[in-house]
């Protein structure tokens, strides 16, 4: 079904040290999912192989019901083919800590560029629905805009309405807020919590624990590697079954 995810038994080592130990997660159409834990727990690890920017060393990953990653195939895991890694990849926008926007490029031409360069579509189209995008981040008044005449919080909006340009079935955050200055972060998540409230399945890297509680349907806390504690987010937050996940709250709350 379109938008859903599904991990079975990610592994991911970084020269010998073991990353990400057996990650297993399902997360339903329209379900937010917000990822917590200690630094280096492996949370932006996760994320990225998830999306195939990072290659697992083992595990499934199964967007839309169609599982990329190592394939079951007679009897033993097959690696999937480039191709389809890259058809997946398409089904997973991506929003990162830095904006990663294109300089000389106006806040319109950044969100044009991949459905016109990789998807093949029809410019003057694209442009129509990249307005209409950067209008429900409420950026439409800053199209012409390059980044550096943009705010922080601007850039990640533009960002956001770039991911979304790809028509993905899942977007993935990875600390959109950690770079932004305090006051420009609400911006950014009012985008997020009217995404959530449309229907889009989203995973969070965050340290927003009020983000977490008020928009996330679901909390995830990773730390060394593997899921400590999952749960519905309130309960998680407000009662942690796990100790290292209640010590990890106590820090941060
Ligand atoms: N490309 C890489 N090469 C080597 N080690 C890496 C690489 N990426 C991550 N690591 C290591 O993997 C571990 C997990 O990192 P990761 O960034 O996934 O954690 P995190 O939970 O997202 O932490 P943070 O909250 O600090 O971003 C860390 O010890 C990190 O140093």
């Amino acid at each position: 079904m379109k938008g859903a995810l599904s991990v079975r038994g990610l592994h991911k080592s970084y020269g010998g040290t073991p990353v990400l130990r057996g990650v297993d997660l399902d997360v339903a159409p329209g379900e937010v999912v917000c990822f917590l834990g200690p630094s280096g727990g492996g949370k932006s690890t996760l994320l990225r192989c998830v999306a195939h920017l990072e290659q697992p060393d083992a595990g499934l990953v199964a967007v839309d019901d169609e599982v990329v990653g190592y394939e079951p195939r007679a009897g033993r895991l097959v690696e999937s083919s480039p191709k389809r890694l890259a058809m997946t990849r398409r089904r997973m926008g991506m929003v990162f800590q830095q904006f990663n926007l294109f300089a000389h490029l106006t806040a319109l031409e950044n969100v044009m560029l991949g459905p016109v360069t990789v998807l093949r579509r029809d410019r003057e189209a694209v442009r129509e629905r990249s307005m209409e995008l950067l209008g429900r981040v409420g950026l439409a008044a800053h199209a012409g805009k390059r980044p550096a005449q943009l705010s922080g919080g601007q850039q990640q909006r533009v960002a956001i309405a770039r991911a979304l340009a790809m028509d993905p079935s899942v977007l993935l955050f990875d600390e959109p807020t950690s770079a932004l200055d305090p006051e420009l972060v609400g911006e950014v998540l009012g985008v997020m919590r009217d995404l959530a409230g449309q229907g889009m399945t989203m995973l969070v890297v965050t340290h927003e624990v009020g983000f977490a509680v008020e928009v996330g349907d679901t909390v995830v806390f990773l730390d060394g590697g593997v899921i400590e504690e999952q749960g519905p987010a309130k309960q998680v937050l407000r009662s942690p079954a796990s100790e290292r996940t209640a010590a990890f709250l106590a820090h941060v709350l």
